[in-house]
């Protein structure tokens, strides 16, 4: 036996008008009866298809600007009554209430308002509440009813009623649907109260927090092949959103390292190419175009950049692709590519290609932990000690000021290196990176293997202070002409003396980059 409930009377009322007048008039010529509400019941008219305005149903005018419009149990009731039940149907014969069969609505723009730097008052009143009722009475009572909620289900419905109504499984999906869709919705409004409109104290972090992620894809697997994995879309800007141009799937693997490039790039306001393996970069560099900038950022570790996942904060033009396409590479990331780069890349089977619009980094970040969440602020290169004017020099002479600018070129690239950073640095380009060690020595020893004997006459950054002069020994033996640094060790007079009895100068920043 069909279990599809044929559609005989429709509820539309819409804020997002979008195909409102095709889905009446489909409606119509299938002999539903449609009632509307105000706007949408005057865009339904207006098109020539007949439609019972929601007042004549309620017999109460819609009031307090729009704020009760379709609060009424003849709406209610008509949505809510189990059609199951013998005593629901008799009890709405007698009240005189017809039931509903398909309710159409969708709600007030309430994240867009407040988006659009919006007052309060405005943005209250685009919290909707009739709205919500009737999806959630309809979502509830699916096994009577249809409830539709987004404009490109439209289609379906029209479907539907031809076919004698929705089935079950399809009314559940579609109850599903319509229950996300308030559930985020009221995920918006509590957020934005609870961080905007009225905070619980001065911390800066709400008490509560609440998330909505709409799942964009399933991968492949997970970090490693026995693990599942799935991609799940916010409604910030980022990686997810991006658009693949070209390529295979993404991968897990694909996507944090395409993160920390992204990242690492836009570290950078001169053109600059990031190339990240294992969420570390084997290369950052800057130039004057991309294309000199992916030379330089290649050269810092050419086997390491086999594989490797490139992002760069400028357009892909045709010199940077024709290099690229000489390198296996996983992915490029870019705001966008020259056509002629485009086709060149695209020449290339196993490369994954994306194109993310710049955007301006997300304020906080989210870390699962056991059983909870850590919250912080996004660390960025825009910290007062990150201003090279605020840098004391505690050793040596100061640098001129091509040298300073490398400095802080390597000072911006080493936020983008995980566990005791070491990155020597040469012509704005890293030459050496010392990374994923869990003593700063070592990754000094690391940084200065991997540049051989480009060490000498590097600059060096280290993310953190030097816990003792150790570290720092390892550099200055390999002939770096300078060294930035946080300070901040209880040794610092130690570390800073080595520097000064070698004569490098030594300039501290006071602020800390650690990645994890
Ligand atoms: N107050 C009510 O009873 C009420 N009933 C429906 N709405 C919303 O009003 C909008 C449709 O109204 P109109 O057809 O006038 O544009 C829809 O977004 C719907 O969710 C209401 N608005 C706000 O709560």
């Amino acid at each position: 036996m069909s279990d599809r409930t044929p559609i005989r009377r429709a509820l539309l009322g819409v804020y997002d008008k979008t195909g409102v007048e095709e889905l009446a008039r489909g409606l119509a010529a299938a002999g539903v009866e449609l009632v509307s509400t105000g706007a949408t019941a005057r865009r339904i008219a207006d098109a020539g298809v007949p439609v019972t305005p929601v007042e004549k149903v309620t017999g109460f005018p819609e009031c307090l600007d729009g704020r009760v419009k379709t609060l009424h149990p003849a709406v209610h009731a008509g949505i809510l009554a189990d059609r199951r039940k013998a005593e629901h149907s008799k009890q709405l014969e007698e009240l005189g209430i017809a039931p509903f069969d398909l309710v159409v609505v969708n709600l007030y723009p309430f994240t867009e308002t407040v988006a659009s730097g919006a007052a309060p008052d405005e943005c209250v009143e685009q919290i909707d509440i009739g709205g919500p009722a009737m999806v959630r009475a309809a979502a509830k009572n699916h096994p009577s009813v249809a409830v539709v909620v987004d404009p490109a289900r439209y289609g379906d419905v029209l479907a539907a009623v031809q076919a004698g109504g929705f089935t079950l499984a399809e009314r559940q999906r579609l109850a599903a649907a319509a229950f996300r869709h308030t559930a985020s919705y009221d995920i918006a409004v509590a957020s934005w109260m609870g961080s905007v409109l009225a905070p619980d104290d001065e911390t800066g972090f709400p008490t509560w927090v609440g998330a909505s992620w709409e799942r964009a894809d399933v991968l492949r697997y997970g970090e490693n092949p026995h693990q599942r994995a799935a991609l799940y879309r916010g409604l910030t800007p980022g990686l997810a959103h991006a658009e693949q141009l070209h390529g295979k799937a993404m991968s897990y693997n694909n996507y944090i390292d395409t993160d920390a490039a992204w990242r690492a790039a836009h570290d950078h306001n001169d053109p600059c190419v990031a190339i990240i393996k294992h969420a570390n970069p084997c290369g950052i560099a800057v130039g004057a175009d991309v294309a000199s900038a992916h030379r330089k950022a290649h050269a810092c570790d050419p086997v390491s950049a086999f594989g490797g996942v490139i992002a760069t904060n400028r357009e892909v033009d045709l010199t940077m692709a024709e290099q690229i396409a000489e390198v296996f590479t996983e992915v490029v990331v870019a705001p966008s590519f020259t056509a002629d780069a485009l086709a060149v890349l695209q020449g290339k089977k196993n490369i994954r290609l994306l194109r993310l619009p710049t955007v301006a980094a997300p304020a906080v970040e989210l870390r699962p932990v056991g059983g909870g969440l850590l919250l912080q602020a996004v660390d960025r290169v825009d910290a007062p000690g990150d201003d090279p004017t605020t840098w004391t020099l505690v050793a040596g002479e100061p640098l001129d000021a091509a040298e300073l600018d490398n400095l802080v070129f390597a000072w911006r690239s080493v936020r983008a290196v995980k566990s005791n950073a070491i990155l020597l640095a040469h012509d704005k380009a890293t030459v050496g990176v010392g990374m994923g060690q869990v003593n700063r020595v070592d990754s000094a020893r690391l940084a200065v293997a991997r540049a051989g004997d480009r060490a000498a006459g590097a600059v060096a950054a280290s993310d953190a202070f030097f816990p003792f002069a150790d570290g720092l020994q390892v550099l200055l033996d390999a002939g770096v002409r300078a060294v930035v640094q946080p300070g901040g060790s209880v040794r610092d007079a130690e570390v800073i003396e080595a520097a000064a009895a070698a004569g490098v100068p030594m300039y501290l920043t006071g602020t800390r980059h650690f990645a994890h």
